[in-house]
């Protein structure tokens, strides 16, 4: 089943197209790793993937149905309940210890404080962050914080999760661990999209996206591209 289907996305900024006619399909299940040499147009082809930022034309669905921009609450109700991002800064919530920003996007989405905190103890521990759920955001590790921020995209059990660069501030040590866990919940049935300069950990998904100048230059293997 196509979770994301792009149709002739084209990005222009201040007179620069930097997205020129991207069609792509996503299948449930995928695991798709963006590469390409910096300015090449990957982050802005992911925050559009996730509805973070509008094509100048082109059209996108989701599961089949017609993505309108125009219909905000829609767009971040799908946003909110279908999709996990990750990115380079973990963006967690200072003012909040490890739990609570977990149990943030579940309470936005209407669950109960109980049932999201059981929820967000059960990811932590999951993570590898037991013992640690009542410290603040500055009391741990980088490592530690990028594995909280990816206990917070799944939170609300996502069907794509979207990732930019997540390993950009990790040692290898890290970065093996952040890669397991994609790998593992990938194998549990999220599909996921991982924007990364770094080919090694590209090879690990399941297909290759190569960018250059705003455009899909190849895909490997072949068989996904439209
Ligand atoms: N908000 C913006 N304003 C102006 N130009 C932008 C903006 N966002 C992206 N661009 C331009 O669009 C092009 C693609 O940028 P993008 O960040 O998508 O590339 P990237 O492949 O993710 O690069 P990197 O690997 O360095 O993050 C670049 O030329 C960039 O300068």
């Amino acid at each position: 089943m196509t979770l994301l289907k792009l149709l002739k996305i084209n990005k222009w900024v201040g007179g620069e197209r930097i997205l020129k006619d991207i069609s792509l399909e996503i299948v449930e299940g995928e695991f798709i790793a963006i590469i390409g040499p910096s300015g090449s147009g990957k982050s802005s082809l992911l925050y559009i993937m996730g509805f973070l930022d509008c094509p100048s034309s082109g059209d996108i669905l989701y599961r089949g149905k017609p993505i309108n921009f125009a219909e905000a609450n829609t767009i971040s109700r799908l946003r909110n309940e279908k999709m996990g991002f990750v990115f380079q800064f973990h963006y967690l919530i200072p003012e909040l210890n490890l739990i609570e920003n977990v149990m943030a996007p579940q309470i936005r989405k209407g669950i109960s404080p109980k049932e999201a905190k059981e929820r967000a103890e059960t990811l932590l521990v999951r993570l590898g962050l037991k013992g640690k759920e009542k410290r603040q955001v500055f009391e741990i590790s980088g490592g530690e914080m990028q594995r909280v921020a990816i206990a917070r995209a799944l939170a609300n059990s996502p069907e794509i999760l979207l990732c930019d660069e997540p390993t950009g501030n990790l040692d290898s040590k890290n970065t093996e661990k952040v890669m397991e866990i994609f790998e593992e919940i990938n194998q549990e049935g999220t599909t996921i999209v991982l924007v990364t300069h770094d080919l090694s950990l590209a090879r690990r998904a399941k297909r290759i996206i190569e960018m250059r100048d705003g455009e899909i230059l190849k895909t490997t293997p072949l068989n996904g591209a439209l």
